[in-house]
């Protein structure tokens, strides 16, 4: 990794700093107060902001549980909390066998509150949110921000609108941010639309954006990677060398390598233990994998995005920016998988016990062709990252998996429908 970058974490506060914490701009570095004035983007330049600290703090330095276990690295102590993280990381042995790699672990971010790995943001982008004093909290969503945000929100007591794709949203998430008192609007076209609408409505302060183009969200998103290294070291005793994850609108690989910069920064972590980032995406909606194959600065927009791992049907990622150099500096790579072999990775996860909506099973799709064709090499120390629970997407398990078997309901007709002997 190189550290010679616009996106080095280190640095004096600046004078509109508040209690040691401020906003930068990773394009032009144009820095800001963190919490006067609402703001997604650079005003000069129009460049992501990313939150940046005085203080980086150490190993030691954090304590307790989850996502505040990380308080220091956080621009508050506490939040509105259900609370989550401290999720599993999972043996898998067949897998690690089949696949042939040294070491094999899956974070599974689907046995968060909520089920998915965006609770982490939410608890800290919803506690920014009060701060600001907002009382209208809006995003687009695939379908788990929505459940998350509807969570939060309601918890927080404040107003929650979702803009969601038509058509296109798993039942268990709909299910969740309508229970959870969430105003639900159903939107003629992708997500990607859907965000374009609720940027526009946030832009003119109708509401509090808390999709990942808020860059307090990613911050508690940071914290997947502090525990995926501080949990693989202590069973290990050494760091992985790779986390593969699925990527959407790239908001995790842009936390996931802030929070590594953040470690080398400080010194609790060395250049050359920080894991190579690698991300999955579905054929049918691939922009970073085109990116990245193409080495292209940013992505190219695409308008006509398919796959039935619905979470990740995304065409234009807004963390592209923030993501792409996480890749490249990080020695990691892109790839693209088929439904069909994320259907099978979904399978597969399952006969391990491991229960993951299908974008989640992308990360172990992805990993295997990446043996296949030789990037991954027999002694990596591997992480997948599971993004979301198998109950998000009832439709997509009963696809996968068997179907129910009609019976009698005797137990003389279940044991003759059986093939059992007769007592
Ligand atoms: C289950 C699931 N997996 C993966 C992703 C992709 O994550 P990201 O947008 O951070 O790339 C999402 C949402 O975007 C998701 O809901
Ligand atoms: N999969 C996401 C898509 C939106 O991503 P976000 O991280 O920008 O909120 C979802 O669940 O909606």
């Amino acid at each position: 990794m190189t550290t010679e970058s616009h996106f080095d974490v280190s640095g004096e506060a600046p004078p509109s700093a508040t209690n040691g914490v401020w906003l930068s701009c990773v394009a032009c570095g144009t820095e800001f107060a963190p919490f006067e004035t609402v703001r997604y983007v650079c005003d000069d330049c129009d460049g992501l902001l990313e939150v940046r600290y005085d203080d980086l703090p150490g190993w030691d330095d954090y304590e307790g549980d989850g996502v505040w276990r990380y308080a220091h690295s956080l621009p508050f102590e506490e939040g509105v909390s259900l609370p989550e993280g401290a999720t599993p990381l999972h043996e898998v042995p067949q897998l690690e066998n089949e696949l042939g790699v040294d070491r094999l672990r899956v974070k599974h971010e689907g046995l968060n509150p909520t089920g998915s790995f965006k609770d982490r943001g939410m608890t800290v982008g919803v506690r920014v949110a009060q701060e600001m004093g907002v009382d209208r909290l809006a995003c687009a969503s695939t379908g788990n921000t929505s459940a998350a945000l509807a969570a939060y929100g309601s918890r927080a007591g404040l107003e929650t609108l979702v803009l969601l794709p038509q058509g296109n949203v798993a039942a268990g998430k709909i299910a969740q941010a309508s229970l959870h008192g969430a105003r639900i609007l159903e939107v003629e076209g992708n997500f990607d639309t859907c965000l374009d609408i609720v940027g526009d409505l946030a832009d003119s302060g109708e509401v509090y954006l808390l999709n990942s183009l808020n860059p307090f969200r990613l911050e508690g998103q940071k914290t997947i990677g502090f525990e995926i290294l501080e949990q693989f070291r202590d069973e290990e005793g050494t760091y992985p060398d790779r986390i593969v994850l699925p990527v959407g609108n790239a908001g995790n690989t842009a936390a996931l390598y802030k929070c590594f910069r953040e470690l080398v920064a400080s010194g609790a972590l060395s250049e050359r233990d920080v894991p190579k980032l690698t991300g999955v995406q579905a054929a049918g909606a691939a922009p970073m994998v085109e990116a990245v194959e193409e080495d292209l600065e940013e992505t190219r927009r695409w308008d006509d995005v398919e796959t039935r791992a619905t979470a990740i049907r995304i065409g234009n990622p807004v963390n592209a920016p923030k993501a792409l150099p996480g890749i490249r500096e990080t020695g990691g790579t892109a790839i693209a998988v088929s439904d069909e072999e994320i259907q099978s990775a979904q399978r597969e996860l399952a006969a391990e016990g491991v229960g993951v909506e299908p974008a989640s099973a992308a990360s172990i799709a992805g990993l295997r062709l990446l043996r296949e064709n030789g990037v991954v090499t027999a002694d990596e120390r591997v992480v997948c990252l599971t993004t979301g629970h198998l109950l998000k997407d009832p439709d997509a398990a009963f696809t996968a998996g068997a179907d129910p078997e009609d019976v009698p309901g005797t137990t003389e007709g279940v044991r003759e429908y059986l093939g059992l002997g007769h007592e």
